[in-house]
């Protein structure tokens, strides 16, 4: 099975290298001429994963047409661009394993119902899970949900992606696996905050815990199974990206919770920080089905300015009520 990736970025970059295990041919689209330049000629993305030598099979490109050649498209592009780059070419009946974590602005759409809408023809898969990409380039042993409806090719993919140190777990619940990644690095934004405004790592816990009964109560009403959100791609998820600075959701928090605003930190960065575009969608999605979300609501006033104190008080002086669900 031949493996196409769309996107250039660190993850893009990461699973391009997983791809080419055993000298695998891998092509990469990346829409930054430099990244293209840099993978062919020296074998390295000097712009998002400086700190791994790539394999020599990974061959990049500009021209997205040249992946409609491939057995299966990794598509790794920001959830915000994922409809822009899928409806630039027809990738016919494809395979496409979505690896981006968000929720479309305006359409409110997950990646997968923006994938179906772009490309009705191709089947779908969903790769998700607690995967930082330099670990993963490094070799480091990590393990991933490998989503998708057909059965048969959710095995095939699972196992042509798996490597010696990269565990892929296959499941049918798509939606589950999309959800627990899109909620998390809302949620690893708020832990950021905790950090940066020195709250304790007993707020820091509370906080995965709750946010968890969150991303778990907004997954099953979207039809996601419980188990799912309890997975790698889910609470595996989440607690890595609540935990480290290596996180851009989590260190956009900590620089929130510093004092500093979301308009400085977000500027001129060339990085993904998913969760502030996914904050303010899934929190109209949210009330909108009536699924209560406090610390995802908080996450969003905290992006739009308003002091730590205030909304973390907020939170805390919520009517008590039981821990159940
Ligand atoms: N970096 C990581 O450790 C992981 C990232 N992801 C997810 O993978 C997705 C991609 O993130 P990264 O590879 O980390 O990106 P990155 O932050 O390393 O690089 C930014 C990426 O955005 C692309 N981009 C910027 N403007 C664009 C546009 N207008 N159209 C198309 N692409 C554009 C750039 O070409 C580049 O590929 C995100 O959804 C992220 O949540 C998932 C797992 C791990
Ligand atoms: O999704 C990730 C790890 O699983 C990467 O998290 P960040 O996008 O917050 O860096």
């Amino acid at each position: 099975m031949k493996i196409g990736v769309i996107g250039g970025g660190a993850w893009g970059t990461a699973l391009a290298q997983v791809a080419a295990q055993g000298a695998a041919p891998v092509i990469l689209w990346a829409r930054e001429p430099e990244v293209v330049h840099s993978i062919n000629h020296h074998h390295v993305n000097e712009l998002f994963l400086s700190s791994v030598p790539l394999s020599p099979t990974i061959t990049a490109t500009d021209d997205l047409d040249a992946l409609r050649a491939v057995d299966a498209v990794l598509v790794v592009a920001p959830a915000q661009h994922v409809r822009a780059v899928l409806s630039a070419t027809d990738f016919g009946s494809t395979p496409l394993v979505l690896c981006a974590k968000g929720i479309e602005a305006g359409t409110r759409m997950l990646v997968g119902e923006v994938a179906r809408e772009a490309q009705p023809n191709a089947p779908i898969a969903v790769l998700s899970g607690p995967t930082f990409a330099h670990e993963v380039a490094a070799g480091l042993p990590t393990a991933v949900t490998l989503a998708c409806e057909d059965a048969a090719l959710g095995v095939a993919l699972a196992e042509r992606l798996a490597a010696p140190t990269f565990r892929t777990y296959a499941s049918d619940d798509v939606i589950g696996a999309e959800i627990g990644g899109a909620v998390k690095n809302v949620l690893a934004i708020g832990c950021g905050v905790v950090e940066g405004a020195r709250l304790g790592q007993n707020a820091r816990s509370a906080l995965i815990a709750r946010g968890f009964a969150e991303m778990t109560r907004f997954g099953l009403a979207r039809g996601a199974r419980a188990e799912t959100m309890a997975g790698l791609s889910g609470l595996g998820d989440l607690v890595l990206t609540c935990s480290s600075t290596s996180s851009r959701n989590f260190s956009l928090g900590v620089g929130l919770g510093e004092g500093r605003s979301a308009r400085e930190l977000l500027s001129d960065r060339r990085t993904v920080a998913e969760g502030a575009f996914t904050a303010p969608v899934l929190r109209d999605a949210a009330a909108e089905a009536g699924i209560d979300m406090p610390v995802c609501e908080a996450v969003c006033a905290l992006l739009d300015g308003a002091p730590v104190g205030d909304v973390i008080g907020a939170l805390l002086s919520r009517p008590l009520r039981e821990e159940r669900g």
